[in-house]
């Protein structure tokens, strides 16, 4: 353009003719994202301009920003920036050719994926995602070499583009877009903000929207996490998820090798609301926000973190399955769950107690991922803690075992429920004996596991066998009374055996119980409790037919010694009442009554205080 005046009136080279219905139509049902694409240039351009400064040595000292301003009568939204601008030249070769050719390369790639929402990164189309919300696009750039003239392109969203000299007097770039009919809610800046918000928060260059600063240029992740306060870790949170609770802890990423990867990853404190099946980690590339779905990036038994991740080698514009299959994305997958590992270990080692609070809000996703993932499993196995009737509240199992290897080697106690399995566990107590109490869900899987990982290690519950711990060693069990030859061990049995009448798989047992206060108890043995409870989760009952149990009655006990004396003294249905009483009750620690067993229940206890009352008289 030799002269100022005159226009260049020209035809992009095209190959796809209705490139631009399809852009107009897009690919993406946000159509939002064209202001990411110019912001994004628009960053580039000043990126660009101060890597020449530093090269060139201009010395421009200035204040680099974006500005973003609406014109509600003209229709237009502007993007305006103190970049490194473009010639007639450069905006023929980059606009006129590398970006439409490019554009039109990715609409070709992109219009025949069905679901666009597979497609995550939606990076590629560039500025002519402009005209997925205007009629008319227009720039005025001048470029930062020395007398430059400004120019000036536009092009109405046909293939037909003006181009000429311009008077302008500032370096850099504004894009105008003439909004569309249906599109002029981007004329609202509230509007603007949000999206600015949304995919702009945390890009490294002031971007104004009517003078203001809506960003923050310089977020948390990309600083050195020894310069870092707690206070501002916990702030960063807020900001991200501002109705969430402070955070459970933290871990900041900072790698180049053998990849890029930015980040600080926050484990929450899990409430009712909280959405444990849905990934909540944002996705930036060079701090441009890209996506906040891409639960690909954090192994699943990890999904509630959240946070950020910076990951500006990812090839983002690419399908969901491609994410999946790709090798980069399971190393950093193995990262982050090496990561957290290693975090886990030094919470555990730093402070057992404040480590216990955090234990309970995270110990599911902990033993799910042991389950998982071996390499996790092997660097977390000796942290993992269980809560523990012994002083000390919480223990890890190599502490277990060390504590209680002479008296049960191997083998650790437990209870799953502490209000049925009481008795129990005040036996142990008294007897000084300690069982971890187990009671979360997923604690019945993880023992299976554990013994599996840990051969020789066996979990048993309080009340699958009595322990030689809890016997007394009573020699006249075996001595023969009377002249029936039996012994008094034998007489129990059979009293009860009659008393009970006839109940499915159950075998009796005498035993002298250390504890007198426990008149009986009924175990059923680890193997069979744990084959019912599987059966059961998969939707099968078993019913009765298949249970074989124990009952143990203990003869130190006032009232089995007096049921056998009721029975000797032909006051056989008083000792009927009592012998079942005793029975339900231990029965209750291994299921809840049904309505007629309950009655049963009630009944009889009814009937043994009146006995009692009476007795007083
Ligand atoms: N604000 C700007 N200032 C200077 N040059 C720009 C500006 N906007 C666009 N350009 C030039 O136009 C080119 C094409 O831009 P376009 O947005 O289509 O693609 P891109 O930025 O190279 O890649 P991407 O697909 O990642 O957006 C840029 O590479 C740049 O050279």
């Amino acid at each position: 353009m030799s002269e100022k005046e005159q226009v260049e009136k020209g035809t992009i080279s095209i190959h796809t003719e209705n490139i631009f219905p399809i852009i107009k139509k897009w690919l993406y049902s946000d159509h939002e994202i064209f202001l990411r694409e110019l912001v994004s240039n628009a960053v580039d351009a000043i990126h660009k301009l101060q890597h020449v400064n530093v090269i060139e040595g201009l010395q421009i000292a200035d204040d680099y920003a974006i500005d973003i301003s609406v014109d509600k009568d003209a229709g237009t939204l502007t993007v305006k920036d103190n970049g490194i601008g473009m010639t007639a030249d450069e905006i023929r070769k980059y606009i006129n050719q590398i970006a439409f050719s490019s554009a039109e390369e990715f609409v070709q790639k992109f219009k025949d994926i069905e679901d666009k929402n597979q497609i995550i990164g939606h990076f590629g189309l560039g500025f002519y995602s402009s005209f997925m919300v205007a009629d008319k696009v227009e720039i005025r750039s001048r470029s930062y070499q020395k007398d430059a003239a400004g120019a000036h392109w536009s092009c109405d969203g046909t293939t037909s583009y003006e181009l000429e000299e311009v008077d302008k007097e500032d370096r850099g770039t504004e894009v105008i877009l003439h909004l569309s009919k249906d599109e002029k809610d981007y004329l609202e800046p509230s509007r603007i903000r949000e999206i600015l918000k949304k995919y702009c928060n945390f890009l490294p260059v002031p971007i104004r929207l009517a003078g203001d600063v809506v960003n923050d240029s310089e977020p948390l992740w990309i600083r050195s996490a020894s310069e870092i306060k707690d206070e501002e870790y916990v702030e960063f949170y807020r900001k991200l998820y501002p109705l969430s609770d402070d955070p459970l802890f933290w871990i900041h990423l900072n790698i180049d090798f053998p990849f890029n990867l930015k980040g600080i990853l926050y484990f929450p404190r899990l409430s009712t609301e909280f959405d444990v099946t849905k990934s909540h980690i944002k996705l930036y590339c060079n701090q441009v926000f890209v996506s906040d779905n891409c639960p690909e990036l954090i192994p699943e038994f990890l999904t509630p973190l959240q946070g950020c991740l910076d990951a500006p080698d990812l090839p983002l514009n690419v399908s969901r399955s491609y994410l999946q299959n790709e090798p980069q994305v399971r190393k950093i997958r193995e990262v982050i769950s090496g990561r957290v590992a290693s975090k886990i270990v030094d919470l555990a080692k730093q402070d057992r107690d404040q480590f216990a609070e955090i234990w309970d809000n995270i110990h599911t996703f902990v033993k799910y991922g042991m389950m998982r993932d071996d390499k996790f499993f092997d660097k977390v196995k000796d942290q993992v803690i269980f809560r523990t009737t012994a002083e000390n509240k919480y223990t890890t199992l190599p502490e277990y075992l060390e504590r209680n290897k002479e008296r049960h080697e191997n083998k650790m106690f437990y209870a799953n429920d502490e209000a049925a399995q009481a008795t129990y566990l005040r036996m142990f107590k008294n007897q000084g004996l300690e069982a971890l109490i187990l009671d979360a869900m997923i604690d019945s899987h993880f023992i299976q596991f554990l013994e599996m990982k840990q051969k020789g290690v066996t979990f048993e519950r309080v009340d699958a066998d009595v322990t030689q711990n809890l016997i007394d060693e009573d020699q006249g069990s075996k001595l023969v009374e009377g002249e029936d030859e039996k012994t008094a061990d034998e007489k129990i049995k059979t009293a009860f055996e009659e008393l009970l009448g006839e109940k499915k798989g159950m075998t009796v047992r005498v035993e002298s119980l250390k504890d007198p206060s426990v008149p009986a108890m009924v175990l059923l043995s680890e193997h069979t409790r744990r084959f019912k409870e599987m059966t059961r989760m998969m939707g099968k009952e078993l019913g009765d037919a298949m249970e074989e149990y124990t009952l143990l009655l203990n003869k130190n006990n006032p009232v089995v010694k007096k049921i056998r004396a009721m029975k000797e003294e032909g006051r056989q249905e008083d000792a009927r009442l009592l012998g079942q009483q005793i029975y339900d009750l231990a029965m209750l620690s291994h299921k809840a009554f049904d309505k007629e067993q309950m009655e049963d229940f009630l009944e009889r206890s009814n009937k043994i205080l009146e006995m009692v009352g009476t007795a007083e008289k």
